[in-house]
């Protein structure tokens, strides 16, 4: 699991740890382990042209000590200073001693930078770059050299991942001790390029994060995995009530995520019966309401359902199983109808859906993602599936909840997964997880992550993200990758009882 904590957690873990280092031990660490990614990525370090941007905290502390590490391997090194009369004065006479300059003339250096180090805000600063920074942040970006952000790019809020106003966009980010929240989150997240976490020693053991990341092992350990004695039932059985007549697909889409996440069955009801079948065979469809289709272990609701949703999701909201509500499902909901219930429910709304329930714009939940996906959770006492880049799930929330647990942010995906019917197949996935016995947060994160890797397989291409080299993808298409999704996260960490080893 990647930890991330908001700056008010770091403060204090820093605190804590300085008080028992001699003085400037961390931030030596820090530009240590700046200095050292800075020379990875320049290559030959003799002779590079490497340019500082300095604010007038910390983190303008950390660029020039790392400036000077740098200059001492014989790199040309010139430190832009934003506030000549407040900048670390330590940092400065360490540059200076090792042969580094302060810039006269900071657009004629930055136009002729190989490297340039980001120093001007971390986590002290607010409230995006300052007009001054403006100027500077953008010839960084387009002198075309290597921008390293310094623990996070200036101008990002830590805590939130939102972006208010112009920030630095870098290539890569040395962020120190842990993850900071925006870090993973968008709109923030764009602006981050690769993170690498150089520690700090800090002891961050009884804090809780703020957000959290599943990585591959995390989700193999939690993927259900059928035994000797599994039969339907115990692999978890999955109502689906999805599609109409008008939207027949979005059923035939969410069945099919709900038969790739490993349901036991899929009861469908509703009225894309026929599409259903005719794809996939295996499916149990019934045309009363979903009380009457037999037992389920867990209930998907509302892709396609159009306008008549209400009677069914009623109908599934009575029963005592995990249900997740999705799309067409949302509109009717009302917060007391859901916070009533004893068995857990997963509300999977995209941005516009979750603007519409808390009665905000779409661009405000765009914006602040994680405060939106935090307020869903409080006003729904639900676990709250947030879709689009960078899909947040948050823990139910509000009155009952005293303790504040993480965020999770999905780390998988791709723009490719942008696209019609995509959400539903999201949905059965989920679906089927919740019937696997997967609480709601784990079912979120999980499908989220292989809906993100489905997508990515499908799409294809080099690119770590899937983008580059990639290419359109349908909401079938990412159904049909989930299962080589599945593989590649447990394939390496799973061989079944019994299996000789030795012989490969
Ligand atoms: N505290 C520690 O032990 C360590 C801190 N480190 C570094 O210290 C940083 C935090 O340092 P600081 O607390 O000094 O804060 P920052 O250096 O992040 O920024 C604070 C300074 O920037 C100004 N500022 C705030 N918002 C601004 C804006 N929008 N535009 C321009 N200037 C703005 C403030 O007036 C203040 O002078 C971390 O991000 C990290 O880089 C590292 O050296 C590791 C150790
Ligand atoms: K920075």
């Amino acid at each position: 699991m990647r930890a991330a904590y908001g700056v008010e957690t770091v403060r204090t873990a820093e605190r804590e740890l300085m008080a028992r280092l001699p003085e400037g031990a961390l931030m030596q660490r820090a530009a240590a382990g700046l200095a050292a990614v800075c020379a990875g990525l320049l290559g030959r370090v003799y002779g590079s042209r490497v340019v500082l941007l300095v604010g007038s905290g910390d983190n303008g502390g950390d660029a020039l000590y790392a400036g000077a590490r740098l200059a001492r391997r014989g790199a040309g090194v010139s430190a832009v200073l934003l506030d000549a009369g407040r900048v670390h004065a330590g940092g400065l006479a360490a540059l200076r001693a090792a042969g580094g300059r302060v810039a006269g003339d900071a657009l004629g250096v930055l136009a002729r930078a190989e490297l340039v180090v980001d120093g001007i805000t971390g986590i002290g600063g607010r409230g995006g770059l300052r007009d001054a920074a403006v100027p500077l942040a953008r010839a960084a970006r387009d002198s075309g050299a290597v921008v390293v952000a310094v623990d996070l790019p200036s101008g990002v809020e830590a805590d939130s991942g939102e972006v208010r106003g112009e920030c630095v966009r870098a290539d890569a980010t040395v962020t120190f001790g842990t993850y900071k929240p925006g870090l993973l989150i968008d709109p923030a997240r764009e602006y981050v390029g690769a993170v690498r976490l150089v520690e700090l020693g800090l002891d961050l053991g009884t804090a809780e994060a703020d957000v959290e990341a599943l990585q591959h092992a995390d989700v193999a350990a939690l993927l259900p995995v059928p035994g000797a004695e599994s039969d339907k039932y115990r692999r978890g059985v999955v109502g689906v009530v999805a599609g109409s007549e008008r939207y027949p697909g979005a059923a035939v889409l969410a069945v099919a995520g709900a038969l790739r996440g490993g349901a036991g069955a899929v009861r469908y009801v509703g009225h894309g019966a026929d599409a259903v079948i005719a794809r996939f065979p295996e499916a149990l469809v019934h045309a009363g309401p979903p009380s009457k289709a037999g037992r389920v272990q867990a209930w998907v609701v509302g892709p396609g359902l159009g306008e008549d949703a209400d009677g069914a999701l009623e109908d599934v909201l009575a029963s005592d199983v995990p249900v997740l509500v999705d799309a067409d499902g949302l509109r009717p909901l009302a917060p007391e109808r859901v916070r009533g219930r004893d068995a857990p429910t997963l509300l999977t709304p995209h941005a516009g859906e979750a603007a519409a329930l808390l009665g905000v714009s779409r661009e405000e939940v765009e914006a602040g993602r994680l405060v939106a996906v935090r307020e869903l959770a409080a006003l729904y006492g639900a676990t709250v599936l947030l879709k689009g880049s960078t899909t947040l799930v948050a823990p139910p929330g509000g009155a009952g909840f005293a303790v504040r647990r993480p965020v999770r942010v999905n780390p998988t995906g791709t723009p490719w997964l942008a696209t019609a019917g995509s959400g539903d197949v999201l949905s059965g996935l989920a679906g089927a997880l919740l019937a696997a016995g997967l609480g709601a947060m784990d079912a979120g994160s999980v499908a989220a992550y292989l809906h993100g890797l489905a997508g990515r397989l499908a799409a294809g291409g080099q690119g770590g993200d899937g983008v580059l080299g990639g290419a359109p993808v349908g909401a079938h298409d990412v159904a049909d990758a989930v299962p080589g999704a599945w593989r590649g996260v447990v394939g390496r960490w799973r061989a079944a009882p019994g299996t000789p080893f030795g012989t490969a």
